[in-house]
């Protein structure tokens, strides 16, 4: 039997009202998921845990979906407080497997993609995030507080979902890509950052922190990675990242861990990170799910300490993040499984789109500066919109 094309699979999710789809940038993952034979809807980590070992004991298939960044409610969701399933269905992309029952995946006449009707910003966010630069200048013990930023966008009718994987795959090449869709909400993103990987006993996490845009020309855009390289602003910050992460690691018993003691570029078409790529080793006391409750959230969507950090985000973001910045991803069923962060980001209802981005503030910010950055961070979901009226 063929394996379904991507372009039917990518069809498909039009029909299904619960379906997944989870790809990685360095190539090794492609999953599309569709049904649903279990849910939990807004579990803790550890009832996810408890969820997980029960619903694969039965079903011995991928788990899908994510946790909320924090504990603030979105009313009007059943997918952005925390949301998993076990699809009836998975198509394995890279190996070429079916895993579940095999259904019919029948082409459908698509919608004519949506157009953006109106664009609300929060124009007020640089005189709100003030707040947080001058407390962290009058209090030292309080390093580094990411504040996040909604774009609020109408559309002139429903999501053509089929498009926009393709949009994702063609504008985003070197993000991972990630969409989950829950009765006619959808959350999509496009995000560089890795939060841990298992594999065969093998942990693997990143620090992604600090960032500048790409530049017009390749001589330009290696100056402005040197520039970002030798910033001290964006060092201390991504250095906090680092070491938190690895504080975080050794607590949850992950051994053998390994890091360069410089960090790399990472480049994305709209702006380049400093990055630092963590290995180690998985000891008997611990798993994917525990490493993630360990990790969340780094300084690098958080901030430092966590606990303040936490309170400032609540207080000074007009709206909850929902699964925005938080952790999402697949469960195999060995223990093995991957967790990306949810940024780069947008949910979908109701011919509505909120489209999330942060920046990493510390006591030398510029609130001006910032705002522009998370202007540069909206960029990938603003392009996949734009796709939705392009014709093929
Ligand atoms: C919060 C976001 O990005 C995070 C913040 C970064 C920064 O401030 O330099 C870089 C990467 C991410 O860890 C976002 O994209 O919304």
């Amino acid at each position: 039997m063929t394996f379904a094309t991507e372009e039917k699979l990518q069809w498909s999710f039009e029909l299904a009202n619960d379906a997944v789809y989870f790809a990685s940038s360095d190539g090794k993952t492609k999953y599309y998921g569709f049904g649903k034979q279990a849910e939990l809807i807004g579990g803790s980590f550890d009832q996810v845990q408890d969820w997980l070992v029960k619903v694969q004991q039965t079903n011995p298939q991928p788990i899908f979906g994510g946790f909320a960044f924090d504990d603030q409610q979105i009313d009007d969701s059943e997918l952005m407080n925390g949301y998993f399933f076990q699809p009836a269905v998975v198509y394995d992309v890279v190996k070429q497997e079916i895993i579940g029952q095999n259904i019919d995946l029948v082409r459908q006449t698509q919608p004519s993609g949506a157009e953006v009707l109106t664009t609300k910003d929060e124009t007020d966010w640089p005189t709100r995030i003030q707040a947080a630069i001058d407390d962290m200048q009058q209090n030292s013990v309080h390093e580094k507080v990411v504040l996040g930023r909604q774009r609020q966008i109408t559309l002139s009718s429903a999501l053509n979902e089929g498009k926009l994987i393709k949009s994702l795959q063609e504008t985003q090449p070197t993000s991972y890509h990630f969409v989950l869709k829950h009765c006619g909400e959808l959350f999509i993103s496009a995000t560089p950052e890795r939060l841990v990987k298992v594999a065969h006993g093998q942990v693997a996490t990143a620090a992604v922190a600090g960032t500048i845009k790409r530049g017009e020309n390749r001589s330009d855009d290696e100056k402005l990675a040197d520039e970002l390289w030798h910033d001290q602003k964006n060092r201390i910050e991504h250095q906090t990242v680092v070491e938190t992460i690895k504080a975080n690691l050794q607590a949850a018993n992950i051994t053998d861990l390994k890091f360069p003691t410089t960090p790399q570029i990472l480049k994305n078409p709209q702006v380049q990170h400093l990055y630092t790529p963590i290995t180690g080793k998985l000891t008997d006391d611990n798993n994917l799910l525990g490493i993630v409750k360990q990790l969340h959230p780094t300084p690098a969507l958080g901030g430092k300490p966590r606990e303040w950090a936490l309170s400032v985000i609540s207080s000074i973001e007009k709206y909850p993040r929902g699964l925005f910045s938080g952790p999402v991803g697949v469960m195999t069923t060995d223990g093995d499984g991957e967790f990306i962060v949810g940024i780069r980001a947008m949910w979908y209802r109701n011919n509505m789109v909120n489209l999330f981005a942060g920046a990493g503030i510390l006591a030398g910010s510029d609130a001006q500066m910032e705002y522009q950055e998370t202007g540069l961070k909206l960029l990938p979901m603003m392009n996949v919109l734009k796709e939705q009226t392009l014709h093929d």
